[in-house]
């Protein structure tokens, strides 16, 4: 367990050389870029929880269709990074940690640093995914800040509010895109003039040139639809979200925020975590948002309480939307990974980990108002998930059950919104950690798998052949890291289609398990295009 999680891992910020067995395909020239917890104390203090480490991106660098590949590692140098480094010691909350800057000496500092902080300034420790907004690169995490990145050298570049664009508090950390680039999210504005709100945004993909200055597309950020919450002071908690190339699919699920909670959680010495609670004597609400009008379905379509953290994809199909999802009878999810929990598991005293489900929901588009109640509007032969028709314009979703065992879902972009069949994953069995990459063919229902003895692999990222027919038509990488102190870490390329093995790329380092991660091509990254920092921009505008 210490080798896993525990351990601070040291960085490599100077490229290693792998050494490559196997063949890589000649055509993948690119960088995976990868991002997750990597820092668990500082001097004496330690976190609570796995979400709560420092973020350190790692990426493998796969060049020249000469099966060269260069490994680097960096912590994100964050706010929080830097704060915590100078005090030596924690002293921004995370998830599931709360930390006080100054361990007061007197009572009435204390009482006004309590006070200062109701409302939090959040952690900018994005450890959780990437994003790609116009030629820029960010890390994200779920709190109103991302960071910019080199994505070639991963340096840390400027931060970013996304409250100076877009009134948020919170953002998924699980972005989308549409095909032309443009970057479709989600976050929750709380409280703002008097209402609590999910908003729907869109960011360009490139912001109209100006001659003075590069305008940054978060600049051109617009809100495409707010949903207000159903409640004031306990919005939702969701981790991602669904997208067709009409609608948006988002679920107001019974986890949720309590904002008093929060208010307080810092006087009370508690941790965000703990102002989170599963309601399940609620419903989950599913809202659908017709980007075309900016517009929600007028229908009030709900399912059981059910905790989701990703959206696998959505597509709509004869007047009907459907949209599977990773689901959970309640939120212990997060629980397993409290670092004590997760040492637990890993000497044999394991609590039952919760078994995710692989769900498919459909919804009409369109309610034929004269349908009786009880009917179900789901005319599909392609699914057994149904709608049934209530009293009052209500409608209840029952999903179809496709599988279960499986997280951290990856599918082949190019069909994100679209049909289809396969999804990449890891395979969850009864530890918290699963150990074993997998290919599910929805429409066969049937598995492929990879795994060895102490490989504890990364989420598998698919990246599409450049002749691709077929969906399957790729390869997936995945970054494996050893439980075996004598093998080292490996960054695994297999066929997508078939499963074999096609290379390994091995380096010497200390890596760490990580989140999430995004595959550059060479063709999409172009270091002169790469928009200069804010601070060179502010120099240049203020010269002319
Ligand atoms: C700091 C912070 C938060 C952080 C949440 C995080 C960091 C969640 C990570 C989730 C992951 C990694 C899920 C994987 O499936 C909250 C709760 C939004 C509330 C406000 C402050
Ligand atoms: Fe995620």
């Amino acid at each position: 367990m210490e080798v896993l999680f525990g351990r601070n891992k040291k960085e490599q910020p100077e490229p290693v050389r792998a050494k490559v067995t196997g063949k890589i395909p000649t055509w993948l020239q690119g960088t995976l870029l990868r991002n997750g917890p990597g820092m668990h104390t500082v001097g004496e203090t330690r976190y609570n929880h796995w979400f709560d480490g420092l973020a350190l991106l790692h990426s493998f660098t796969i060049r020249d269709g000469k099966s060269e590949v260069y490994y680097r590692s960096r912590y994100l140098r964050s706010d929080t990074y830097n704060a915590n480094m100078e005090a030596n010691r924690i002293v921004v909350s995370e998830f599931g940690t709360m930390a006080y800057p100054d361990p007061s000496k007197n009572i009435f500092s204390k009482a006004f640093t309590y006070l200062s902080h109701t409302i939090p300034d959040f952690t900018d420790n994005c450890l959780i995914n990437f994003m790609k907004c116009g030629e820029d690169f960010y890390v994200t995490t779920e709190t109103n800040y991302i960071r910019k990145i080199n994505p070639h050298t991963l340096e840390t570049l400027e931060k970013v509010d996304y409250r100076k664009y877009v009134a948020i508090n919170l953002a998924t950390a699980h972005p989308h895109y549409d095909s032309a680039g443009n970057v479709l999210n989600i976050g929750t504005s709380i409280v703002d003039k008097g209402k609590t709100k999910y908003v729907i945004f869109k960011i360009p993909a490139a912001a109209p040139a100006n001659r003075t200055k590069r305008k940054s597309p978060l600049q051109h950020t617009e809100v495409l639809c707010s949903i207000p919450s159903r409640t004031l002071l306990s919005p939702s908690y969701y981790h991602s979200f669904g997208v067709t190339k009409n609608y948006i699919v988002f679920l107001e699920q019974p986890f949720k925020l309590d904002i008093l909670k929060m208010a307080t959680a810092y006087i009370r010495g508690v941790s965000w975590a703990s102002c989170l609670a599963f309601h399940r004597e609620d419903k989950t609400y599913i809202h659908i948002v017709d980007q075309r009008t900016g517009k929600p379905v007028s229908t009030k379509f709900y399912t059981d309480p059910m905790v989701v953290f990703h959206h696998i994809n959505a597509y709509e199909e004869d007047g009907c939307l459907l949209f599977d999802v990773i689901a959970y009878e309640d939120s212990s999810l997060y629980d397993c990974f409290y670092l004590d929990n997760l040492k637990q598991g890993f000497e044999g005293n394991s609590r039952i980990v919760p078994v995710p489900t692989l769900k498919r929901f459909a919804v009409p588009l369109c309610t034929d108002k004269n349908a009786e109640v009880g009917s179900n509007l789901i005319k599909l032969a392609s699914t057994t998930a149904r709608a049934l028709k209530e009293k009052d314009d209500q409608v209840y979703c029952q999903p179809e059950l496709l599988c279960e065992g499986l997280e951290l879902p990856q599918i082949n972009y190019a069909h994100n919104g679209k049909q289809y069949r396969y999804v990449f994953a890891f395979e969850v069995q009864r530890s918290p950690i699963p150990n074993k990459i997998l290919k599910y063919d929805i429409l066969t229902k049937s598995f492929l798998r990879w795994g060895e003895e102490h490989c504890w692999p990364s989420e598998p990222v698919f990246v599409p052949t450049p002749d691709a027919k077929e969906e399957d038509d790729g390869i997936l990488l995945s970054a494996i890291v050893s439980s075996d102190p004598q093998k080292l870490p490996f960054l695994l390329i297999l066929d997508a289609k078939t499963f074999a093995e096609l290379a390994r790329a091995y380096v010497d380092v200390d890596m760490h398990l990580d989140l999430h991660g995004l595959f550059i091509p060479d063709t999409d990254w172009d270091p002169r295009k790469q928009a200069p920092s804010q601070e060179v921009q502010d120099r240049a505008s203020s010269q002319t």
